[in-house]
């Protein structure tokens, strides 16, 4: 007897092919041709005048001698070329290498040589910056610039108009599928929190793969109207780009995030959908009350990049935007856990409901595993809520590694796990709920402090509109947790001894701020706390 497995039933060409995220656009606009693909002020696109214009770029950067394998890097906000260089660069089978437009032009000519840029596709606000940048590069990409007329400012970058260069271009170019889902799609550089830029690569299986798992724990269903309220060059927009693209949706663009003008898109597109980091929510709930008024739709915003506070949460959903958490990092393609709701939650009080919302969750369906472990012995703690671990990842929305750098990639994928350097505690339901970053955990007197506990209590205080948290160096105790506060516009007179008084009421003693610093935060472009900033005064301090 042979078993199935010995039936010599091998995979052929009739039932086994590449996945990749490309596929989508061929899909959407040969079904939806006429439907509204981009948004951007007066420009607005259909499906097959988006695809026409991605596979004019592909052609058009083939025709100037890209092709497979070759890095296209782009310097560009959240505009129709951003969407379009998502599909037209893989089209080639060359790799996206979105860059953070808030870098300098040191950091990125650093990224243009290490990732090799060929071309280099660019807005004029970053002009003087890829101005810079290239005059430092030994070998000069071809540099195509970007005159957005919803901008209208900036330096001309070069005399190769965005799109004078998709007139090159054949519209009916017949772009070919990878042939191999491994090979890489997309490059992008960790956003430097830490401070050390290194490359991360994406493959073609997990963009897609992540694309379709957002969609999925989302429950999004066909043309969703999404607000580009996340910036696209941050691991790919968290694969939305192609999420949104594969359901037909529309994309809204936004150059920057500016509260006031989101609320109006919101209003003005019945927007459904959008995603962004806890303090782009934050924002939106100090707004103007005027700017909030008005909006009656269903709107789902999407958070992540840091632990939302609870206050925070329950606030933005009594204001009728549903929120769902996630988390991930740029080396897991963006996103890949989720608070995953229980209809048996929906009766509890509304600071309940934000509290259990604020965990961490649990991994996507197109993740294979998560564990929170002991990062020695690589043993799962126990999931009693309490004992701290390393959050562990695997699948196959992990990156394929990073860049040239053999040593941290094997570093990173240590015992068969990605290590996040994230600790988390594991509850009992499964859920893990994130303590803090290694780095920025406080040990106080031999105690663990999570400044994301501190954190939270202070975003209780009526008159706090951002905290952040960090170890300041103690002779005595090692290190006690200084808090950087801003103050809401409104707050009147609010002291240090209010803000230590308040935080007595809500936290064990030995975790409230023994110094309190009043100013405003200093933020990445994805708009992150820059804790190692504040660490560096609160040592000053000392
Ligand atoms: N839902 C979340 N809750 C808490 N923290 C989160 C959440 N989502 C993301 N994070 C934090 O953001 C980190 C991932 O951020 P990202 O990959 O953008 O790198 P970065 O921190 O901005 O830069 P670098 O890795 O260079 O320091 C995670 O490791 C985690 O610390």
């Amino acid at each position: 007897m042979t078993s199935i497995f010995e039936q010599g039933l091998a995979p052929v060409d009739a039932n086994y092919a590449v996945q990749s995220p490309i596929d989508f656009i061929e899909r959407t606009a040969s079904v939806y041709p006429e439907f509204p693909s981009v948004i951007h002020g007066a420009i607005r696109y259909t499906w097959a005048e988006t695809y026409e214009r991605c596979r004019r770029l592909a052609s058009a950067l083939a025709g100037r001698g890209i092709g497979k394998g070759d890095t296209v890097a782009v310097m560009l906000p959240n505009i129709p070329a951003m969407v379009e260089s998502h599909f037209g660069v893989p089209m080639i089978g060359a790799v996206l290498n979105t860059l953070n437009v808030r870098l300098d032009a040191e950091a990125i000519a650093f990224m243009l040589e290490h990732g090799e840029a060929k071309a280099v596709i660019a807005d004029r606000e970053f002009g003087e910056v890829i101005r810079d940048a290239i005059r430092h590069l030994e070998h000069k990409p071809l540099v195509i610039d970007v005159n957005d007329p919803e901008y209208g400012e900036g330096v001309q970058v070069s005399d190769l108009d965005y799109e004078a260069f998709l007139q090159e271009g054949d519209p009916q170019f017949q772009w070919q599928f990878p042939d191999n889902e491994w090979n890489a799609i997309s490059l992008n550089y960790t956003s430097g929190t830490t401070g050390n830029p290194k490359g991360v690569v994406y493959h073609h299986r997990g963009a897609y793969l992540n694309a379709l798992g957002n969609q999925t724990v989302w429950s999004m269903g066909m043309h969703p109207v999404y607000l580009w309220t996340l910036p696209m060059f941050h691991c790919n927009g968290w694969c939305f780009p192609w999420t949104v693209t594969a359901m037909a949706g529309t994309h809204i663009c936004l150059r920057r995030v500016d509260p006031e003008k989101i609320l109006q898109l919101i209003r003005d597109h019945q927007v459904t959908h959008m995603c962004g980091a806890p303090i782009v929510l934050n924002a939106l709930l100090n707004a103007p009350a005027a700017a909030k008024a008005g909006i009656d739709h269903e709107v789902k915003s999407m958070t992540a990049g840091a632990a939302p506070p609870a206050q925070v949460i329950g606030a933005v959903e009594e204001m009728g935007i549903q929120v769902t958490h996630v988390y991930g990092l740029t080396e897991v393609y963006g996103p890949v856990t989720v608070c995953a709701w229980k209809s048996e939650w929906d009766e509890l009080p509304l600071d309940q409901r934000a509290r259990i919302k604020a965990r961490q969750g649990v991994r996507y369906h197109t993740l294979a595993g998560t564990m929170v472990g002991d990062p020695n012995t690589m043993e799962p703690v126990p999931r009693d809520g309490k004992t701290i671990g390393e959050i562990f990842l695997r699948g196959n929305t992990v990156m394929k590694g990073y860049l040239k750098n053999p040593t941290a990639t094997e570093e990173a994928f240590r015992g068969g796990w990605f290590h996040t350097g994230d600790l988390a505690v594991w509850h009992e339901d499964g859920y893990m709920e994130i303590k803090d970053r290694l780095k920025d955990i406080i040990i106080s007197g031999g105690e663990n402090i999570s400044t994301i506990e501190v954190e939270d209590a202070l975003y209780r205080h009526p008159a706090v509109l951002e905290a952040a948290v960090v170890a300041r160096p103690d002779e005595k105790w090692g290190e006690t947790p200084c808090a950087f506060i801003t103050l809401k516009p409104e707050a009147g007179e609010v002291t240090e001894d209010d803000i230590i008084a308040f935080c007595r009421e809500h936290l064990a003693r030995f975790k409230v701020p023994k110094t309190v610093v009043f100013t405003d935060l200093p933020k990445t472009s994805t708009g992150k706390i820059q804790k190692f900033v504040l660490r560096g005064q609160a040592k000053e301090l000392s």
